[in-house]
């Protein structure tokens, strides 16, 4: 279980939001929600390690994220940031294959398992023809599905992904979510950030909001994801409807739909 217990964030001394308290259980997809702004990003890179948490604590599997070491922590966690601005001309193979550092011997570079790995990774976001393509020279949607691979490639425990679907075509950020569901079943925890409440109702076991420096307790999708929870946290009418499930049987369920009203 990754365990935020009384954890305070933010990019300086002053926290952005305080007082988390959350649990994502293995296996869970935990979706959290909030305006821009509202600290989102801050509490995914407090977990990964980037920033320094304010107050509280961290625990992964009953243990302080911070007494582990940095090897032991890519293999328990692995985070997606919101956007990276390539540096080097590295190919996509390249780039994936560092999520599996973890992985290499102290005093060298990736093996051949690791380089399968990297292939699979790739291959399951689609890439496999883009592995050996400059990360320099592909588009901001393709730099984000390696960014996917990349920590899929890690085969952490626990997967942290600010807003993965941003820049994503429709088909890809369907599949993408189908992959992070299939993960999530598998028994990895998933805690994603999105701006796409439809997102959350078709993927999340629970759902937390996060405004004016707080994050609610995460609740059922149902339960979190109301008209009138949408129309508190974006300020614009929502309508929240069940569409009749396409699926056959009469233990097939009705599809729950959100959709901002623009007038
Ligand atoms: N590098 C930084 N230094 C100081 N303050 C920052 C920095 N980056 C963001 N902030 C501020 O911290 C607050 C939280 O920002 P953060 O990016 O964590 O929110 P977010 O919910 O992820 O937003 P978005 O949905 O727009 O990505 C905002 O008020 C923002 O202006």
């Amino acid at each position: 279980m990754l365990h935020l217990r009384n954890l305070s964030c933010g990019y300086t001394r002053r926290p952005v939001v305080s007082d988390i308290e959350l649990g994502v259980r293995a296996g869970e997809f935990v979706c959290l929600l909030g305006p821009n702004g509202s600290g989102k990003t801050a509490l995914l890179k407090t977990l990964a390690g980037i920033l320094p948490p304010l107050a509280g604590d961290i625990r992964l599997d009953g243990a302080p994220l911070a007494h582990r070491r940095a090897r032991e922590r890519a293999r328990l966690l692995a985070y997606v940031p919101q956007a990276h601005a390539p540096v080097f001309a590295f190919s996509a193979r390249d780039v994936v294959v560092m999520g599996r550092a973890a992985q290499w011997p102290v005093w060298g570079g990736p093996r051949s398992a690791d380089w399968r790995a990297a292939d699979e990774a790739l291959a399951l976001v689609g890439l496999g023809a883009f592995a050996e393509r400059l990360y320099t020279r592909i588009s901001g949607g393709e730099r984000q599905m390696v960014l996917i691979a990349r920590a899929l490639a890690q085969q952490a425990r626990y997967l942290v992904l600010d807003e993965p679907a941003s820049s994503l075509d429709f088909g890809n950020q369907v599949r993408v979510l189908q992959t992070l569901r299939r993960l999530a079943r598998e028994g990895i925890g998933i805690l994603m950030a999105t701006h796409h409440p439809e997102h959350a109702l078709r993927c999340a076991t629970r759902v937390a909001i996060m405004r004016g420096g707080r994050l609610a307790p995460a609740r059922a999708p149902a339960e979190a994801l109301t008209a009138e929870a949408l129309e508190e946290v974006y300020h614009v009418p929502f309508v929240v409807s069940d569409l009749p499930s396409s699926g056959d049987g009469a233990a097939s369920s009705p599809i729950r739909v959100c959709a901002p009203i623009i007038n």
